[in-house]
């Protein structure tokens, strides 16, 4: 394979490779857009050589330079040979990005969007899908084995290879986009508040990208963008039409409404528009009233025989990619295993995505989360199913473990979703309360392997763990552990 040369502008943070990236949006194409200026390529001079050994979490490149310091390096694949530039440099290390490519992985592949080099939402889109597998697993042993808190005895179990997405691009429900200054919305670059314009996003569904490329020709929208810091576009499963939301930067006015009354009437995909803000609450804007709700229809599961709609709220958590939160629920289901005799504890449970499911098989449930409207939609959702054995509260997860220990509360298995930062400190707790095991799924292997050390170090034994594909072409990795008490 030939060695392939890859450009990069430091101002902007912008990377092509093979030719640089304007000359690879035709205009009309369904990515052209008419803010993209054509850029100035320049090489960087403070350039090394090195070899890259492995991926590390965040999607970087590992490399150790002549004098020792490692390198953290963008868009590079294990067992390649780079020539890289230098973005930011530290004491012991530095982090770059590949100039060109002496030895390329024969996993290597052209990144599909042509905003990727630029573009900081993406970041595995050079690499083949079974590469971008296996990078996730590696990433995830690695962060596991060196996990000071867990011995070989603590691992013995294997990680599974990661459940593969039923879709590789086109998964995401919702995208949020950035809009400075009145002009076009977009991504931001990598670590840069510069905004990347976009009209189309490789991994977001048809319906998002056909309401954005409409808004972006429908002029009056642009009325809109001038005071709008961030436009959100989700899709409602039920409907298959799209809502946006416009984070305004003062308070709505009618000529505001007038114009999403506008855009409502005019593009077909767009069924409603809400206005948000620092000063004041989620507004339906068009049409005026309407609903806030968006609606997922379920298989029967469990004691729930009939087909039933789990909803959620606009500006509630929703799991990203939907179809593969099908396999991620199975999963956590099959490995909770719950019986009709037993109670379950889920926290962080959102709008009861879990908790329905495995309240169907269970005793009683009770749903623990901090956003009142996703506690809303969970004791909705379950009263929708026919379910009376859940609870739902709304509470900050450490008050509600402090109250549940504090009277000596206990369960047969917990289920814990947390956001990126984990449980830290909450291991004592999780262990008086959790008689039998704990499922827990984790969208960030680093605090995931803390977790685990601490977990382990309160009476846990890790049993399963299983990595899913929730998040393809980026570095994020979803796992999905099993732990049973000693
Ligand atoms: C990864 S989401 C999981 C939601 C749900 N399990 C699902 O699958 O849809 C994490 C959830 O934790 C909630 N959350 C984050 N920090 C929290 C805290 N300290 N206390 C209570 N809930 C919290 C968020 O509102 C969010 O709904």
């Amino acid at each position: 394979m030939k060695a392939r040369l890859i450009c990069y502008d430091r101002e902007v943070n912008l990377v092509s490779v093979g030719s640089p990236l304007t000359s690879r949006l035709p205009a009309g194409s369904l990515y052209s857009t008419p803010q993209y200026t054509p850029l100035a390529v320049k090489l960087q001079m403070n350039k090394h050589s090195l070899s890259i050994s492995k991926i590390i979490n965040g999607g970087f490149g590992l490399g150790q330079l002549t004098d020792g310091r490692l390198a953290m390096i963008r868009q590079a694949l294990p067992g390649e040979e780079v020539v890289i530039s230098t973005e930011e440099e530290k004491k012991n290390y530095l982090v770059g990005n590949v100039v060109s490519i002496t030895t390329p992985s024969p996993f290597r592949v052209d990144p599909p969007c042509p905003y990727y080099a630029a573009c900081g939402g993406c970041d595995l889109q050079h690499a083949s899908y079974e590469e971008q597998l296996k990078i996730k697993r590696d990433i995830l042993m690695d962060l596991l084995t060196r996990q000071k808190n867990l011995t070989d005895k603590d691992l013995t179990c294997p990680i599974a290879p990661p459940l593969p997405a039923p879709q590789q691009s086109g998964y995401r429900q919702r995208i949020r986009l950035w809009i400075k200054d009145g002009a076009v919305p977009g991504f931001r670059q990598r670590r840069s508040h510069n905004i990347v314009a976009v009209r189309r996003c490789l991994i977001a569904r048809e319906e998002l990208n056909q309401s954005l490329a409409a808004l972006l020709d429908h002029p009056p929208a642009t009325k809109l963008f001038t005071n709008t810091s961030e436009l959100e576009l989700l899709y409602n499963p039920v409907s298959t039409k799209v809502t946006a939301l416009f984070h305004l930067s003062r308070k709505p006015r009618p000529a505001d409404t007038a114009v999403a009354k506008n855009l409502v009437e005019t593009i077909d995909t767009i069924e409603r528009i809400f206005f948000t803000g620092q000063q004041f609450p989620i507004t339906a804007a068009a049409p005026v009233g309407c609903d806030n709700l968006f609606g997922l229809s379920c298989e029967p599961v469990g004691t729930i025989s009939q087909p039933f709609t789990m909803q959620w709220e606009v500006g509630g958590f929703c799991q990203v990619n939907l179809e593969q939160n099908i396999q991620l629920v199975k999963l956590a289901s099959e490995y909770a295993a719950i019986s009709a005799e037993e109670t379950v504890l889920d926290l962080f449970c959102g709008s009861g995505n879990f908790s329905i499911p495995l309240a169907a098989t269970a005793r009683s449930l009770m749903g623990i989360e901090g956003q009142g409207s996703a506690i809303r939609s969970a004791k909705t959702n379950s009263s929708n199913a026919g379910l009376t054995n859940t609870t739902f509260y709304k509470k900050p997860i450490h008050t509600a473990c402090e109250e549940l220990t504090g009277k000596s509360a206990s369960f047969d298995c917990l289920v814990i979703d947390p956001p990126r930062q984990g449980i830290p400190g909450l291991a004592r707790q999780l262990s008086k309360l959790c008689r039998s095991r704990m499922v827990y799924i984790s969208c960030d292997p680093a605090t995931l392997s803390r977790d685990l050390g601490d977990l382990v170090a309160h009476g846990f034994r890790i049993t399963r763990i299983q990595p899913v594909d929730m998040f393809p072409e980026t570095h994020h990795i979803e796992t999905v552990v099993l732990l049973e008490k000693h």
